[in-house]
């Protein structure tokens, strides 16, 4: 974790990166600064120096890769440039899948040099008519004035936020564990985000999401922990509001949040793990009650999303509730927790909309900003904040590295299996890696025997509407047909047959022990978490020791005590036991034993590393 003892919480406007900050030249990406703009920069700066004004802020200068586009202006191009421009923005829409950032009247190495009113005016008519020659939309995120200028008319920089607009299913999908206390307001936020209709105070906007809950339930759905919230390519809210249906909001989106709701389930910390290992979410919402404080299970599902790794952000609710002392009582707690040396978090407080669309930006570019929003969903006091953030929040992995996944062989995550009329066996998970289209045969396993069967992908449905490929990081539910359920289970894969799944029955870790009651030694049974595979598995040796006490490290070797899994190299791990916790990753896979058929296994020595 990123070392940021003695760093306060930020400002918006003082951000790590100086990015979006407006404020000094501190620059990120030493690499691609041209020197053209360290020289113009100096000159500037001199001049400036002598006039006695403040030197002129910056951007990091622009990166080749990713979707952000710096242009100066784009005031009546020609043909010829046009057609340029539009391909640029193409290909920067590539990057973003679908979303892409310009600056418009920032030179490319950031210096932010501003345009006149009629200029900005035709430079983002300009980007309007490249957006539609592409196939998407802009939205102004923000217009600042630029006080460092030459001259004394006033300038201006916009950020605009291009997106595409929706084909064939193909929406940008981020998934967003809901994690907090009993009664912190989890189910109410939900309600009131996906349904559009506030709360009375009194459960209402919850109902409204029972009622939805029991709509999924009965029809053919993948999950029902899952809800979901669109945006169209205009950057509007897109949900049951205008009693839309599933499809519906999926065919509208460009973009959707699907809320991974472990509300209900605050007791069972089980299931809490179950939703952070195994459904992949890309953040988690971690929400506070104002009158309340950090209290119950607050503790400790922040420490189990910053173990797995899962970037944060905290909305404190029932804002309505309190007074004004007490909200910051609480968001003062919240800050000092984050802040500990354990966590090293940067809160960063989002009070306007212009702090909205830089924690949005921040958040995904370093893993220590954790934004943090006050709001309530009965008054709906800065829910609109908490829109523009989510509206904005960026993928974390680019186009490239998605690429090169949906390169790989095929691997879907059994994570729920159902039985639906007329359709027969359905199971729900995400897709690791590859493409599945309908039709594709794949073998599902590893069996209690430790072997892999043969299966069709019927129909495909990414939140109840079908698809027809589903792409490698997309959750979805697959039909399998007159698939016999019972030889299915949670944690299963489906993979290619031209695949070698990894299965063992025993495994090694490098772990530390978080927390223990009981002495954690040889013979030790733990339940043990490892993405969507949940076992109870016993400590048959701890590598150099004879027990672990609380803090410290070892390789310890785990035996799963039902069946083998299928286990990846590198995997996080989380395992615990009454309040005995600890951490770690899968180091290495030990060949299944003699019982176990190994007809998919011969290799598994070779892939040891
Ligand atoms: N006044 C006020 N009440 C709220 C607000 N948010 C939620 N509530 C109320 O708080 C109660 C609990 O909210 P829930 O949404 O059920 O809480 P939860 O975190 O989902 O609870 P579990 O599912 O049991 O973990 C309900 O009666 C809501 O009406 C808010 O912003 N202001």
């Amino acid at each position: 974790m990123v070392d940021l003892s003695g760093n306060g919480a930020v400002s918006p406007g003082h951000t790590r990166h100086g990015q979006g900050s407006g404020n000094t030249g501190k620059k990120t990406s030493k690499k691609s600064r041209t020197k053209r703009g360290k020289r113009g920069r100096k000159r500037r700066n001199k001049k400036n120096i002598r006039n006695n004004k403040t030197p002129p802020p910056y951007f990091p200068p622009e990166a080749e890769e990713g979707n952000i586009e710096y242009k100066l202006k784009l005031v009546n191009p020609t043909q010829y440039r046009f057609e340029h421009l539009a391909t640029q923005l193409k290909w920067r829409l590539q990057e973003g899948r679908g979303e892409a950032v310009y600056q418009i009247g920032v030179e490319d190495n950031g210096l932010l040099v501003g345009l006149s009113e009629a200029d900005m005016r035709a430079s983002l008519k300009t980007l309007k008519r490249m957006a539609e020659k592409v196939g998407a939309d802009i939205t102004l995120l923000r217009e600042r004035e630029v006080d460092y200028d030459l001259d004394r008319n006033t300038r201006k920089i916009a950020e605009v936020l291009v997106r595409k607009v929706p084909d064939d299913q193909q929406f940008l999908d981020l998934r967003v564990a809901v994690l907090g206390n009993v009664d912190s307001g989890k189910s109410t936020l939900l309600g009131v985000l996906t349904q559009g209709e506030l709360d009375n105070g009194r459960g209402r906007a919850r109902l409204n999401l029972f009622r939805h809950l029991h709509e999924i339930q009965t029809g053919r759905t993948s999950s029902i922990s899952f809800e979901i919230l669109g945006f169209n390519s205009k950057g509007e809210v897109v949900n049951y509001s205008e009693s839309r249906t599933a499809e519906q909001i999926c065919e509208s989106s460009s973009k959707m949040i699907t809320f991974i709701d472990l509300a209900g389930h605050h007791k069972y910390l089980k299931t809490t793990i179950f939703g952070l290992t195994s459904y992949c979410p890309d953040f988690a919402m971690l929400v506070v009650s104002a009158n309340t404080g950090i209290a119950g299970t607050t503790r400790e599902h922040l420490g189990l999303a910053m173990a797995l790794k899962v970037p944060i952000f905290i909305v404190v609710s029932k804002v309505d509730l309190c007074s004004r002392g007490t909200v910051e009582r609480t968001v003062r707690q919240l800050e000092r927790l984050l802040k500990q040396p354990g966590c090293n978090k940067i809160p960063l407080m989002v009070s306007g909309a212009d702090d909205a669309v830089t924690a949005a930006q921040q958040f995904t570019q370093s893993e220590c900003i954790t934004p943090i929003f006050t709001l309530s969903s009965v008054s709906g006091e800065s829910l609109e904040l908490l829109k523009v953030f989510l509206n904005i929040l960026p993928p974390l992995s680019n186009s490239k590295e998605q690429e090169e996944l949906m390169q790989q062989l095929t691997e879907f995550q059994v994570d729920e299996i159902y039985s639906v009329p007329d359709v027969g066996t359905v199971v729900g998970g995400t897709l690791y890696s590859g493409v599945c289209r309908e039709g594709e045969r794949l073998v599902v396993g590893p069996t209690d025997e430790g072997r892999f069967l043969r299966l069709k992908v019927g129909s495909i449905q990414r939140n109840r509407s079908a698809c027809r490929v589903l792409r490698a990081g997309q959750a979805a539910t697959l039909a399998l047909g007159s698939f016999d359920r019972s030889l299915l289970r949670k944690g299963m894969v489906m993979v290619s047959p031209k695949m070698n799944p990894t299965i063992c029955c025993q495994f090694e870790a490098a772990i530390v022990l978080l927390f223990h009651a009981k002495t954690f030694r040889r013979g030790s049974q733990v339940t043990v978490h490892v993405g969507n595979v949940r076992q109870t598995a016993t400590v048959e040796c701890l590598h150099g020791k004879d027990e672990l006490r609380t803090g410290e490290r070892a390789v310890v070797r785990f035996c799963f005590i039902k069946h083998p899994e299928y286990l990846r190299l590198g995997a996080k791990l989380l395992f615990r036991e009454g309040v005995t916790k600890g951490i770690g990753h899968v180091t290495r896979l030990l060949p299944p034993s003699q019982n176990h058929d190994q007809n998919q296994n011969q290799d598994q020595n070779q892939q040891e590393h």
